[in-house]
């Protein structure tokens, strides 16, 4: 590595694990040449980052044009591209421009896209980014039903913000909120679903706010049709996402333990011969005070039939189904530059955050952890994940340059999640769903009905994970008893006493 020649690395992606990389490798990498390439005009960087707990952390997220990056970071240079095919023989990568950029050392940060049920029907729709928010606030607008697939962060945020239309939720599963929490968590989230917002709890300490730029101020061009970055924390704060119904705030009813069957137009649906099912005339999840005699309609404009054997019209469907990740580039370069991928479809890393191709790496949505995991930690697709794998990454690749050995980063010792549900703050730490335990652990409960939900699972004594609904202050407590594994046996039965402060227990 000299000044004359110095080591060049590219960056693919301006979403948070591709600007991360970017910027730690601008500070660490000496005198390196930097590249970043991204299809999108804006970036999402992080500000105002603060340690909640030891690997609990809390950060905003700012959304600027691609060229702050540069401004910011002397060594980077960026350029607002799309990266078609990579060839691993002749080090490098190739653009929807006609270009070419050769690198020392690659960092594939692309993320993912959304996965769609009926993919190519516009009146099915998944959220990613701020495009794909716009093009469903102007439906939304038009619409009197909306039916949302799926049980994860999109879906259990979603359904409580939209206002002014019906909202029927299909989950697979017979509680809410599944992907995140288990049953009871559920159970206690189910009962703000159709409260009248204003009476709910709001946090004091909200999560991250999510702050954008407003595409088209000088400087940020609009979207040009390519991916964006993902959205992220609060996506919904600040936003109208209102239906075209002035009599309906609030209603959701949960249609539970179903998949979709067929989604049909309504000449499909007429010649199918079959009956539309009312969403209010059986239980669960409904507030039905106000009747919806104004929702009566000749035909709606799309059907979805479910493996329950229920019919509902509506006006949109919201594929609320997860993340594809983006890991392959449009066009083949060389045979011996694919990715080996994982079975979600990630590109597959290894503890040093390495593909199977020589000296590339990836982080972020994008990318599968294949290492083997630390007992208390496991992935998600997530900002935090997300930006702490894009730092990591570029920590190892200069450590590669320099011929240096470096240890996995502590981050990747516990899972650690902060977020907000139904105005709820929920942190999720360790196998907080008893993932991977199999039936060998014990749970210990507490609930406050509408105040808070404290979980915890032990396994042979020791804490392994937790749920924290609400402002239970016992973050830090229980992430350190997961970090020590102390033996809890002998406290067990005044682990979640109340009035007992946890802390001076075991101080
Ligand atoms: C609606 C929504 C809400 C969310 N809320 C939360 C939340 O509350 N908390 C949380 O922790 N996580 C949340 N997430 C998840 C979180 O946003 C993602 O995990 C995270 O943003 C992933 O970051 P990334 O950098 O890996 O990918 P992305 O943000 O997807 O960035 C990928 C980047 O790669 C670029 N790109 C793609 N292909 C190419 C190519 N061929 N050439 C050049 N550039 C390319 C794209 O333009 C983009 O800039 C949410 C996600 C969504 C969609
Ligand atoms: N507050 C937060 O932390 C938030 C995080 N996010 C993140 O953004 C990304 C996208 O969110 P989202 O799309 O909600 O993804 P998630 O992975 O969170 O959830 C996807 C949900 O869709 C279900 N699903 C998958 N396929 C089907 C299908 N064919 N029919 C019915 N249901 C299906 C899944 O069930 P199953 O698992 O059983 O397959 C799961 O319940 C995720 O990485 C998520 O973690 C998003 C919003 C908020």
């Amino acid at each position: 590595m000299d000044a004359k020649n110095p080591i060049k690395y590219v960056v693919v992606g301006g979403g948070i694990a591709g600007v991360t990389c970017v910027e730690t490798l601008s500070v660490f990498g000496d005198s390196a040449s930097i590249t970043l390439l991204s299809a999108s005009p804006l970036i999402k960087t992080v500000v105002n980052y603060s340690k909640l707990t030891q690997v609990a952390e809390t950060f905003d997220v700012k959304e600027k044009p691609i060229v702050s990056v540069e401004e910011k970071n002397s060594n980077v240079h960026v350029i607002q591209t799309s990266v078609t095919s990579l060839s691993t023989k002749d080090k490098k990568i190739y653009t929807s421009d006609g270009c070419s950029i050769t690198y020392d050392k690659l960092c594939i940060c692309t993320g993912g896209k959304p996965r769609v049920i009926a993919e190519g029907n516009p009146l099915v729709i998944g959220i990613r980014d701020t495009e794909s928010v716009k093009d469903f606030q102007n439906k939304v607008r038009k619409a009197r039903r909306i039916v949302i697939i799926g049980n994860g962060g999109i879906a259990t945020e979603l359904v409580y913000e939209l206002e002014g239309c019906e909202v029927i939720w299909a989950i697979k599963d017979t509680s809410i909120a599944h992907t995140f929490v288990d049953a009871g968590a559920g159970e206690f989230f189910l009962e703000h679903l159709n409260k009248d917002k204003d009476k709910t709890p709001a946090g004091p300490s909200k999560r991250l706010k999510y702050t954008t730029a407003e595409a088209g101020e000088p400087g940020i061009p609009l979207p040009s049709g390519h991916d964006g970055g993902a959205l992220g924390p609060d996506w919904t704060r600040d936003l109208e996402i209102r239906g075209h119904l002035d009599q309906i705030s609030h209603r959701v009813h949960v249609e539970k333990g179903v998949e979709v069957d067929t989604i049909l137009s309504p000449d499909e649906f007429k010649e199918s011969g079959m009956e539309e099912s009312s969403p209010w005339s059986h239980t669960s999840g409904v507030n039905n005070t106000a009747g919806n005699d104004f929702l009566l309609t000749a035909l709606w404009p799309v059907y979805i039939t479910f493996s329950n054997g229920r019919v509902y019209g509506c006006d949109l469907v919201v594929s609320a189904t997860g993340v594809v990740p983006n890991a392959r580039f449009t066009e083949e370069r060389d045979g011996d530059s694919q990715f080996e991928l994982a079975e979600d479809g990630g590109i597959k890393i290894n503890s040093h955050m390495e593909t199977n191709l020589d000296s590339v790496y990836a982080a972020g949505d994008v990318c599968t952890a294949c290492w083997e995991h630390s007992p208390h930690w496991l992935q998600m697709r997530l900002w935090s994940q997300a930006r702490q794998m894009g730092c990591y990454a570029a920590k190892c690749m200069i450590a590669d340059v320099k011929n240096e050995d470096i240890s996995m980063d502590f981050c990747f010792e516990l899972f650690a999640h902060v977020t907000t549900f139904f105005r709820f703050k929920v942190v999720l730490l360790g196998k907080f769903n008893g993932q991977s335990l199999g039936n060998d652990y014990e749970v210990l409960l507490r609930v406050t009905k509408g105040e808070e939900y404290v979980k915890v699972i032990l396994q042979n004594g020791r804490l392994v994970g937790a749920v924290l609904i609400g402002e239970t202050d016992l973050e830090e407590t229980f992430e350190n008893l997961i970090l020590n594994g102390l033996d809890l046996t002998p406290f067990k039965e005044n682990l979640l006493e109340p009035g007992v402060d946890v802390e001076d227990f075991f101080d």
